[in-house]
């Protein structure tokens, strides 16, 4: 591989376009940037963005991880399993992944209040081909209300419902009876167990793992009713244990689907890259960019490229090797 004659560290804080509750309520986004200048000038670039509440790292613990990580690497030596966020920012670097061309292609995120959902679907100049609903945060036979009202407004989309855990086996079996599952093609995490997703998945209904997916040591095992692996990268790792993720997927004939967690542009582009890469049939979940607001990348990584290009009002130096 190419020798990595340099680094550079940048953080960001992006205000968001509406508050959002990761641990506690949020107005910024905020995370780091990896710039690595390859022995024969060309350079790379990676994201560190854990994510609060979902995130075993903190964004200061990742950026002195980083720092530590990158001078090793400049010193020729390996990475020493750094956290998930690191691992991806330095390995999209590495690996110079493309983060040229904006992700246009991607599943439409709805969560809030039902109302505003609903609301939101009216406004719809056209309706989507893919939608991701978060349940599991409100009375169930609300919630069912809401899904039956949504399928009569599109009934052609195809929808994908995430539960993150908070489900019980019960709850979980009641809303998909309840409710035409035609349109569905999975549900994320459903249950508060593996084994109750395991045991909702036998009773017929398509499942999805995620937060699974980002221990280290999990290892997926095929069960009745698996459909998709749901790969978020920041909170997964680095690409090879992504890579090997995917490939299991692929060994299992179930789908793949790379989703983001709220990166700047930078890393969701690089993300729209991966998805192609793994997965060219699924819509990755990237529709978490409109959360943040506009912001300038830094450009695109040429010979005469240097720190001046990147618009100071997002992004600022805070080291260099
Ligand atoms: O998967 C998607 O389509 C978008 C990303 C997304 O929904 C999430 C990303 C990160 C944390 C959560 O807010 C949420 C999720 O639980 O999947």
């Amino acid at each position: 591989m190419n020798r990595i004659a340099a680094a550079n560290l940048y953080r960001y804080d992006l205000p968001l376009t509406e508050p959002l509750s990761w641990a506690e309520q949020r107005q910024q986004r905020s995370g780091a940037i990896v710039e690595l200048t390859f022995a024969d000038g060309q350079r790379g670039w990676g994201e560190i963005a854990p994510l609060p509440g979902f995130s075993q790292e903190s964004l200061a613990q990742a950026i002195d991880s980083a720092r530590y990580h990158l001078r090793r690497l400049i010193e020729g030596e390996s990475l020493i399993a750094p956290e998930p966020s690191v691992a991806f920012a330095i390995d999209c670097a590495q690996q110079q992944i493309n983060f040229a061309t904006a992700p246009t292609q991607r599943a439409m995120l709805l969560q809030g209040q039902p109302a505003d959902i609903l609301e939101q679907v009216e406004g719809f100049p056209n309706l989507p081909r893919c939608v991701k609903l978060k349940v599991a945060r409100a009375p169930l036979q609300q919630e069912q209300k809401l899904m039956q009202a949504l399928l009569d407004q599109m009934p052609v989309t195809e929808f994908r419902l995430d539960a993150n855990r908070q489900w019980s086996f019960e709850q979980a079996l009641s809303f998909c009876r309840a409710v035409d599952m035609s349109q569905v093609s999975f549900i994320e995490e459903p249950c508060d167990t593996l084994a109750a997703s395991v045991c909702l998945g036998a009773s017929g209904y398509p499942i999805a793992l995620d937060e699974h997916l980002q221990d280290p040591l999990f290892m997926p095992t095929a069960f009745e009713g698996l459909s998709a692996l749901v790969i978020k990268p920041s909170l997964v790792g680095g690409l090879a244990r992504c890579q090997e993720l995917v490939n299991w997927a692929k060994q299992n004939k179930i789908k793949v689907i790379v989703s983001a967690s709220y990166e700047s542009s930078l890393g969701t582009s690089q993300l729209a890259t991966l998805a192609e890469q793994w997965s060219p049939q699924q819509l990755p979940g990237l529709d978490t960019l409109h959360y943040l607001q506009p912001h300038t990348l830094p450009s695109i990584p040429s010979a005469d490229t240097d720190a001046a290009a990147i618009s100071p009002a997002h992004w600022h130096l805070i080291w260099q090797s």
